[in-house]
């Protein structure tokens, strides 16, 4: 490893200090005899200035640097007020390791050639900056759940039935068989339970959704949770308490990330408990007090949610939806036939659903009926319903799209840009 420091270490109080950097070359203008570099690496960017009559080989080497070589310099640093961040290095010497004679990403690339050149888009320091608040919302989850004792389990992603539904299934050949990837590990979290008692996971999800919407993606990362002896109440304060602490975090860890997106922070700093709370029947009222054309049983898609969040200044849950438009395995409101212990978690300014979770049917013959209901085979799920046969026992979970809870953070105008390499119906490739 090259004994060097990184552009973060560069600070004026430095002036006079040999240093050596190593990172792309981010910028670059020459200006009579000298040439400044702008270097970029993981942590930033400083200003690197060649002086013909400093080191003139330096000075040549540096004319023929392209933008996004990979280089190595060398110099004394400068306190320099009109120097990019304050600081630059008074260069002497510079390697050029990979010399790039025409970076292929341009200011004026489009959205589509961006994506067909993903793996170099990931030069940039704002698609660096994305994931490094991807990175920290799940450092932060992971502190939130060793301390509230969660035990983090690794489901199959290889699987033989739907979660949450047949019709977004990708189905693959597995030796003689027919498998699936798997759409959500929930199953595979209630089974852990009994064992655990609070398990989560974080897994590749698959949906062969054709929606083409800012929101879907065919392959996400899905944090799931699953606990024995909570209800709906109780897991709903475990999303609020979750998220709240994975934003909060993410503002004092990652705040100059966070702002490179967004100057308004206010529905962040909102996202704290106790979350506000609608239920489904409120929601389709303000629905059609808004005039949206929305019938008590339908479902709420992306434009209906996105009109809904415009009421609320911080993630809120809708709860108790009707049985008819939600899965199999939850469980039926006791107090109304009609509609299941469900919730789901919005997030506000039009992002919508983050989170999908509920209460699950613990009742063997209940949970048949659901799956005969849904038309399903109650012999594909023959293991699943086990689990309501040996010491069965209330319980609840659910699962959050990371990639929407990053596209909500940092206002996204697309779900695709907070993931390293999206994949839509669309896109499959690099
Ligand atoms: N353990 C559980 O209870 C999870 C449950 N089986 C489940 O999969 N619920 S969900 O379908 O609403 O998906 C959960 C979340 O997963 C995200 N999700 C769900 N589908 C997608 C797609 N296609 N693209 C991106 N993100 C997606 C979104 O935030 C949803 O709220
Ligand atoms: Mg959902």
């Amino acid at each position: 490893m090259i004994d060097k420091i990184y552009c973060v270490d560069v600070q004026p109080d430095m002036e006079g200090k040999r240093v050596k950097l190593a990172g792309w070359v981010y910028r670059k203008r020459e200006v009579g005899k000298k040439v400044f570099i702008v270097l970029r690496d993981s942590t930033g960017i400083v200003q690197a200035i060649f002086k013909k009559e400093l080191s003139e080989g330096a000075y040549e080497m540096a004319k023929k640097a392209g933008i996004e070589s990979s280089v190595i310099i060398e110099g004394t640093v400068k306190a320099d007020p009109r120097a990019p961040t304050g600081v630059e290095i008074q260069a002497d010497r510079i390697e050029i390791v990979q010399n790039v004679d025409f970076f292929p990403i341009t200011k004026d690339a489009s959205e589509e050639f961006l994506l067909d050149v993903r793996h170099l888009h990931l030069h940039s320091p704002k698609v660096a900056a994305i994931m490094k608040v991807k990175a920290t919302m799940m450092q932060a989850a992971r502190e939130w759940l060793l301390q509230d004792g969660w035990y983090e389990v690794f489901p199959p992603i290889l699987v033989t039935g739907a979660v949450e539904g047949g019709a977004t299934l990708f189905k693959l050949k597995y030796f003689d068989r027919t498998a699936y990837l798997s759409q959500s590990a929930q199953l595979y979290l209630e089974a852990a339970i009994f064992g655990l008692e609070k398990v989560w996971s974080l897994t590749p999800s698959f949906r062969a959704e054709k929606s083409r919407t800012r929101r879907h993606l065919t392959e996400f990362w899905h944090l799931e949770l699953e606990a024995a002896w909570m209800d709906l109440q109780d897991i709903m304060k475990v999303e609020e308490e979750l998220v709240s602490y994975m934003v909060q975090r993410t503002l004092e860890l990652r705040r100059s990330e966070v702002e490179t997106f967004r100057k308004d922070l206010t529905t962040l700093k909102n996202a704290v408990p106790p979350f506000p709370r609608v239920s489904y029947d409120e929601a389709i009222d303000i629905l059609q007090s808004k005039g949206v054309e929305i019938e008590w049983g339908e479902d709420m898609g992306a434009d209906e949610e996105r009109i809904l969040t415009q009421e609320f200044e911080a993630p809120f849950f809708v709860y108790g939806y009707p049985k008819g438009i939600k899965a199999f395995y939850m469980k039926e409101d006791p107090e109304d036939p009609r509609k299941v212990l469900a919730a789901d978690m919005l997030a506000p300014e039009g992002y919508g659903e983050i989170i999908g979770g509920s209460q699950r049917e613990d009742d063997y013959n209940k949970l048949v009926q659901r799956i005969l209901e849904e038309g399903m085979k109650p012999e594909d799920y023959e293991w699943y319903l086990d689990l309501r046969k040996y010491g069965s026992v209330p319980h609840s979970g659910f699962g959050l799209g990371l990639e929407r809870l990053v596209a909500w953070v940092l206002k996204l105008d697309h779900v695709r840009w907070a993931t390293l390499f999206p994949r839509t119906p669309s896109r499959l490739y690099p």
